[in-house]
């Protein structure tokens, strides 16, 4: 059967990008899905922003909400200081697969906890499974109508702290309507839209962040 679109951007990634070095998997990742095959990473321009807010934050511990093919992972793990952990939720098991190479490539494995499952069945667990008290940071890019129940769960199980940041993809393309209409009108976060383009087109698109209040 024919490959997936994932399938042929992890072979480029094994054909081109230098082992072990995430900079070179970020541009080949980049370069694919420019010139190749379009394919939902949030990309270099976005990348950028992710890639700022990450070093600013410089957090402890981290969650990606929506792993995909690894891309951001990687952007996001190849920032983290020594001894902190990246936790990744995914819940197509063919794109974990890929993203697992994506990442062991990289070299990065041993920053990324990458866990297969539902957000919604997962966030509940973190506790007991990685001992987590709060994240310092989480990107979501999964599910775009799954953003706002996720963050209303991360709150419930106190999982966020005064001073938690939360990045967010994709809020004008495909849209998150409802999450933006919370984190811009709920007291509990102040919140700032980061304007850039849907990854590899001229379509807009954005990042917005918001930061818990307590
Ligand atoms: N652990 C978990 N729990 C719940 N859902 C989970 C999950 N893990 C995964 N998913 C399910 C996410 C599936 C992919 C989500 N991302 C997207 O759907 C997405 C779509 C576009 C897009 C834009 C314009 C177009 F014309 C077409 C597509 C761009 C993006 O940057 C996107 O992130
Ligand atoms: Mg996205």
């Amino acid at each position: 059967t024919r490959s997936t679109r994932p399938q042929r951007l992890l072979r480029a990634v094994q054909k081109k990008a230098i082992k072990g070095d995430p900079q070179s998997v970020i541009s080949t990742i980049d370069y694919f899905c420019r010139h190749s095959e379009w394919a939902m990473n949030v990309g270099d321009e976005k990348g950028v922003i992710l890639d700022s807010v990450v070093c600013e934050v410089s957090p402890s511990t981290a969650l990606e909400l929506g792993t995909y093919c690894g891309y951001s992972t990687v952007r996001i793990a190849r920032l983290l200081p020594p001894g902190t952990k990246l936790i990744t939720l995914e819940f197509n098991p063919d794109y974990a697969a890929v993203a697992r190479q994506i990442i062991e490539y990289s070299g990065l494995q041993d920053k990324i906890c990458l866990v297969e499952g539902a957000s919604g069945d997962l966030i509940p667990k973190m506790q007991e499974l990685f001992g987590i008290k709060t994240f310092d940071f989480v990107f979501l890019d999964h599910w775009k109508d799954r953003y706002l129940p996720d963050i209303k769960l991360l709150e419930e199980c106190q999982l966020l702290r005064k001073g938690s940041i939360l990045l967010a993809d994709n809020v004008i393309c495909p849209g998150t309507p409802d999450y933006l209409e919370y984190v811009r009108n709920s007291p509990r976060y102040e919140s700032k839209y980061f304007k850039s383009h849907l990854e590899y087109t001229k379509v807009e698109d954005g990042l917005e962040k918001s930061v818990f209040l307590g």
